[in-house]
């Protein structure tokens, strides 16, 4: 079993409040991400949960048993941290050996564990050399074999990627949730990037300024972001936010614009709305008769796909569109938008607005 549950975390330092009461609920064998901006608390939390922080308030559970005021060594938890923290002057082979010694295990398991762990990680070449003769890749694949060489509960996971270039991060999330699938177990894992957390979880927790935005599958987080605040960081290129007003069946946009009102959208006539695109659902070609006017501010090709950026009014849109689109700034353009697809907010609260019914 390998269920932790956090509830209610509180903690300040200071004057800061790191956690304003996080609640989190991760299922056993779940690889559940924990994303944010920097400074949202995402260490905080995991250190909370690993009985590296003392709490103002909250309490921590795992399988069930309330663990809040247990040592660290108590709860039974595996941590990667960020800077790695190998032992300089140990081989490769004895850093990830030390969880198993530090427990007594007898030494043909810990022949065969730092094998197995090696194999998974593609390291066994590496096992006799020092910390300082690995690259930063290869430093980080030992960290995680020295967490992953044990079955504790679960393993926390503080941003061990965020050291390697952009090439090997790549590689790493895979291979990552390839270890996840085979050794199974519980990862609890935070990030402040979005697409590891879209590519790599089963359950995104998105946390801004110590506060859960919201909980969901990354599909859901993704197409039905539970605010405005989550719709803007999730997602690449940034969602497209525009102000406007719902009036009758139409919603009319503080540009001039008008779009027939989604019918989804509960509002009364004249609240102040926000409607969020994003770049995938806005076309510069011809599709429908649900269009923005507009022009060309630029193109930015990206290989596979070009953005074009378009000035509606003082406001801006990115369209995805084929990398062969050619315009020139000033040029005027209509933006086709897929209503379908479209996010309308509260401008006062920021809340999305019934998105159920879609
Ligand atoms: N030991 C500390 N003393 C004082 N302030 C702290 C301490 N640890 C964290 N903080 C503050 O608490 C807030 C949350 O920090 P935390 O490290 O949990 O954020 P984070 O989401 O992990 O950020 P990052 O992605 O930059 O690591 C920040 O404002 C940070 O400056």
């Amino acid at each position: 079993m390998g269920t932790v549950t956090a509830h209610g975390l509180r903690k300040s330092f200071g004057e800061v409040r790191a956690l304003d009461g996080v609640t989190l609920e991760v299922p056993d064998g779940a690889f559940f991400v924990v994303l944010g901006p920097s400074g949202a608390g995402k260490t905080t939390t995991l250190r909370a949960i690993a009985g590296l922080e003392r709490l103002d308030a909250g309490s921590v559970h795992l399988d069930g048993r309330d663990a809040t005021g247990d040592t660290p060594a108590a709860r039974d938890l595996a941590m990667v941290f960020q800077s790695y923290a190998l032992y300089p002057r140990k081989t490769v082979y004895e850093n990830i050996a030390s969880p198993l010694r530090a427990r007594s295990t007898p030494a043909d398991e810990i022949g065969a564990g730092v094998e197995r762990v090696a194999g998974l990680l593609h390291i066994e070449r590496l096992l006799q050399r020092r910390p300082a003769q690995l690259s930063g890749g290869e430093m980080q694949r030992v960290a995680l074999a020295r967490a992953l060489v044990r079955r504790p509960r679960a393993f926390l996971m503080d941003e061990p990627l965020t050291n390697l270039d952009l090439k090997l991060r790549v590689e790493m999330r895979t291979e990552l949730t390839r270890i996840h699938r085979t050794l199974g177990g519980t990862f609890l894992y935070v990030t402040n990037d979005q697409v590891e957390a879209l590519s790599m979880a089963d359950q995104i927790a998105v946390l801004r300024e110590g506060a859960v935005q919201q909980v969901g599958t990354p599909t859901e987080v993704y197409e039905r972001p539970a605010n405005q605040w989550v719709a803007g960081f999730v997602g690449s290129p940034r969602i497209s936010l525009l102000a406007c007003h719902a009036e009758g069946d139409r919603l009319v946009g503080a540009e001039g614009w008008t779009l027939p009102r989604p019918r989804w959208t509960t509002a009364e006539d004249g609240r102040p709305l926000v409607l969020g695109l994003r770049a995938e659902d806005l076309s510069v070609e011809q599709r429908g008769d649900a269009a923005l006017p507009g022009e060309i501010y630029g193109l930015e090709p990206l290989g596979d796909r070009t953005l074009v950026d378009v000035k509606v009014g003082a406001e801006m849109l990115k369209v995805k569109a084929r990398p062969t689109v050619t315009g020139k700034p000033g040029e005027r353009l209509s933006v086709s938008v897929d209503l379908d697809r479209a996010h309308v907010f509260d401008a006062d609260t920021g809340l999305a607005l019934s998105e159920a019914g879609r």
